[in-house]
């Protein structure tokens, strides 16, 4: 993942380019398959905005109607305050980067980078000029003679992205571009796909089904499912506060406890009683989502003592007084606590992850600190807490409305 934060103090580029609107568009096939359904976007001058979700979700489509590769069945488009919907691809004048990114084998990295330049009315001196800014833009100067054959992928990719850049598009559709890279790879290059963004000032439309590259990338993302768009917002947005089950269970893990809600930040779950902060539904069956990384384990119990029973009966206090209390790990103040049996334990360097198992039979994860002071074992029974603040309530279906 990216480090945006280290890069905060760079200056911004001086122009933003053009912003992108979508208006109630949506794209049916021929076959009656909808891609698209009734999307509408803002995406303001400059900003990097990622499409994310699931395999057939409708990211591409979406792209492709913005590209103008498909065809809207309704809607408008709007590129940089004009409206586009008509237009064909040749004239919307966007650079587009895909991850088979396709660049002509016989040809230099330099002849590939201009080939697109040509007959643009360009003088000789002007298009040598745009190439060697493009090829300094993504770090490959000196290597402009060279085939593709004789770079490597990631450089490959960097050439993909300066044959798009040389153009100077107000802005660039990106779909999946780092998806052919390994892991590593695909890191420096999110690095790198961040900086040229901050230096260039174009509108970046990104697509990933990576929640990875999406959080590490944008400035805003914008969660796909089945066509729609179900929620828009900054990374630390969607991670903290995502506004049902499925953004909470795409983008990161999650521990889920459902229930009824019971009054302003209460839900029943089980015998207890949850709060959480923030708006939610107001009555029915709904769900508290913590993060991993927002449990902490409150008393690690000895797995041999009444811990065990006390996990299927779902009384915490039970836990406390049938299993020898080993550890508190500075949960004291935690508003919620609930029991959980470890089922898994997972070395991860930086922490450990910890597979728990609910008395409703529901699993859940919390990161243990490799250095915490009384490490847990595969068995024991466990009290876990979180502070109100850190838990969000989305819809959530009980049993009799998902049977409707
Ligand atoms: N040319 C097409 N003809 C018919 N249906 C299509 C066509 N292209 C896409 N679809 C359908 O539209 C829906 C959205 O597909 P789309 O490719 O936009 O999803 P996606 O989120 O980009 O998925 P992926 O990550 O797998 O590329 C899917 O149900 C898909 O099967």
């Amino acid at each position: 993942m990216t480090d945006r934060s280290a890069t905060a103090a760079q200056p911004a580029p001086t122009t933003r380019t053009g912003g992108v609107r979508l208006d109630r568009v949506t794209k049916r096939f021929r076959s009656g398959a909808i891609g698209v359904d009734d999307v509408s976007l803002a995406v303001e001058p400059g900003e990097f905005v990622t499409f994310l979700g699931p395999s057939g979700s409708g990211k591409t489509t979406t792209l492709n109607t913005i590209a103008g590769f498909a065809k809207p069945s309704s809607g408008r488009i709007e590129i940089a305050g004009a409206d586009v919907t008509a237009l064909p691809p040749s004239k919307r004048n966007l650079g587009v980067v895909f991850q088979n990114y396709a660049l002509f084998p016989h040809m230099t990295v330099r002849e590939n980078i201009a080939f697109g330049l040509h007959g643009r009315g360009l003088s000789k001196a002007e298009i040598g000029a745009r190439i060697e800014e493009s090829l300094a833009m993504v770090r490959l100067d000196g290597l402009g003679d060279r085939t593709p054959k004789q770079i490597s992928g990631g450089q490959q990719q960097r050439v993909a992205l300066a044959r798009a850049l040389v153009y100077r598009p107000p802005v660039l559709l990106m779909d999946e571009p780092l998806g052919a890279l390994d892991k590593a790879l695909r890191d420096r290059m999110q690095v790198e796909i961040s900086r040229i963004h901050r230096e260039v000032g174009t509108t970046f439309l990104f697509v990933t089904h990576d929640q990875g590259e999406a959080l590490g990338l944008s400035d805003r993302i914008v969660l796909f499912d089945r066509g729609r768009v179900v929620q828009v917002g900054t990374p630390a947005e969607l991670y903290e506060r995502p506004a049902s089950l499925f953004a909470a269970e795409f983008l990161g893990e999650s521990n889920v406890f459902r229930g009824e809600l019971a009054g302003p930040g209460v839900l029943r779950f089980g015998e207890q009683t949850l709060r959480f902060t923030g708006d939610g539904p107001g009555s029915g069956s709904a769900a508290v989502v913590v993060r991993p990384e927002r449990l902490r384990l409150v008393r690690a119990a000895d797995a041999s003592g009444g811990a065990a029973s006390g996990v299927a009966s779902g009384a915490v206090e039970s836990a406390a007084r049938g299993g020898a209390e080993s550890a508190a790990r500075g949960g004291a103040g935690v508003q919620n606590r609930v029991e959980a049996r470890v089922v898994n334990i997972a070395y991860f360097g930086a922490f450990r992850r910890v597979t728990l198992r609910y008395a409703d039979g529901s699993s859940g994860l919390l990161h243990d600190g490799v250095d915490a002071p009384a490490p847990i074992a595969l068995g024991d029974a466990v009290v876990v807490g979180w502070d109100a603040e850190h838990a969000v309530v989305v819809p959530a279906p009980g049993p009799a409305e998902q049977a409707a």
